[in-house]
């Protein structure tokens, strides 16, 4: 009879969640070292990691199934042997036509860190099927890819090694790496937001949580706003697409300085139509960066209009904008009922999620 961990991995599930995100101000700005306040929403994606029995029909081969639900996408990984394993491990991802290059990446890096970092010294690669689920849209801007990424980090490391617990820390530092590898220009803001929950202040890509003491008032003010997170249209490009495009503007450095300047001025926010008005002032430099679109920009007036500010979130090119709803409800009921006139795909209603 084997082991009661290995009859664990034999028998049962492991099942993981994470949070994802908004950024309330500072995107693209902050891949450059320029500052970023981001937040973890609880809309979720599940996963669960199960053992597959050493033996299909030829006892030799073992495989990685992936599963993406979402996305409709099933891949199988050959780790027969050393040789497959080491293909797997070397493996450049930006040559995977197939859209799973996110969480391929996310299993590679987990386990070449948990060597690495000798986690697991005699860590050996069981033949696994893993099977993700999302309630975030994917590819809109509410880091749907780190959530994705997070999500099958917690379960690899869970499973290859059940005793291992990757700080919140070191799960954001592979998520990064995977962001970084896939994206080539990218911030700590989406894999760190997802990864530590609650509210983030990025500057220099490091961050500041409020355990940190980030600025009290200013989480204060954030923790008493609602916003509507608005799916307004499918995105057209990808967020490593969007973020080269931006790298590349040669306007970038003024702009990217004024949202600083914008970012500087929350300090001393007294009041939530204030914070809105500065959301809706990022959200014109952003469509100065030539990353909104007409309807994007229409959903953020119709935000000006009925509640205190908007700006998209995200990488831009279509996807999500957010609204800071004023108290009023029926200034609210006006909202939703314009928003929905003009076609917007989904209208969320979400909290800030905090790690447990
Ligand atoms: N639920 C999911 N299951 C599997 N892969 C996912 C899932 N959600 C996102 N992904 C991966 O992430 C990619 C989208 O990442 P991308 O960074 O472009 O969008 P996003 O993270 O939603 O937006 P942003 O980075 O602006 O917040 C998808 O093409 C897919 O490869
Ligand atoms: C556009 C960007 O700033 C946020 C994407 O959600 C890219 C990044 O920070 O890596
Ligand atoms: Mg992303």
């Amino acid at each position: 009879m084997e082991n009661f961990q290995e009859f664990q991995n034999k028998y049962f599930k492991i099942s993981e969640t994470s949070p994802s995100k908004i950024i309330l101000f500072g995107e693209h700005a902050v891949v450059d070292g320029y500052p970023a306040i981001s937040m973890a929403i609880d809309l979720k994606t599940f996963g669960t990691i199960k053992k597959l029995d050493d033996c299909s029909e030829n006892c030799s081969e073992k495989y990685i199934k992936i599963d993406l639900q979402d996305l409709n996408e099933k891949i199988v990984i050959d780790i027969s042997n050393d040789e497959e394993i080491r293909n797997f491990l070397n493996l450049d991802v930006n040559n995977i036509v197939k859209n799973v290059k996110y969480v391929v990446c996310a299993i590679k890096n987990t386990i070449k860190y948990m060597i690495n970092n000798n986690k697991n010294k005699d860590i050996k690669i069981l033949p696994f099927e893993l099977i993700l689920h999302s309630e975030t849209p994917v590819s809109c801007g509410l880091g749907s890819s780190a959530s994705a990424v997070l999500t099958t980090i917690k379960l690899v490391s869970k499973l290859l090694n059940k005793n291992l617990n990757l700080s919140n820390s070191e799960m954001a530092e592979i998520a990064y790496s995977v962001e970084k590898e896939i994206q080539g220009r990218a911030s700590i803001t989406d894999t760190y937001t997802v990864s530590m929950g609650g509210i983030l202040e990025i500057i220099n890509n490091e961050y500041i949580t409020d355990d940190l003491n980030l600025n009290d008032n200013l989480v204060e003010l954030i923790q008493t706003c609602n916003f509507l997170i608005v799916y307004v249209e499918e995105r057209n490009r990808k967020t490593a697409e969007l973020v080269q495009e931006v790298g590349n503007n040669p306007k970038k450095e003024e702009i990217f300085s004024k949202i600083g300047e914008i970012i500087s001025k929350l300090k001393t926010c007294k009041n939530k139509s204030e914070f809105g008005n500065l959301m809706t002032q990022n959200h014109n430099l952003l469509k100065d960066l030539n990353i909104s679109t007409q309807k994007i920009d229409e959903v953020v007036e119709l935000g000006s209009k009925y509640g205190l500010g908007a700006k998209l979130t995200g990488a831009g090119g279509g996807g999500c904008a957010i609204i800071l709803l004023d108290d009023e409800e029926l200034r609210k009921q006006e909202l939703i009922y314009n928003l929905k006139k003009i076609d917007v795909m989904e209208i969320f209603e979400c909290k800030m999620y905090l790690n447990k």
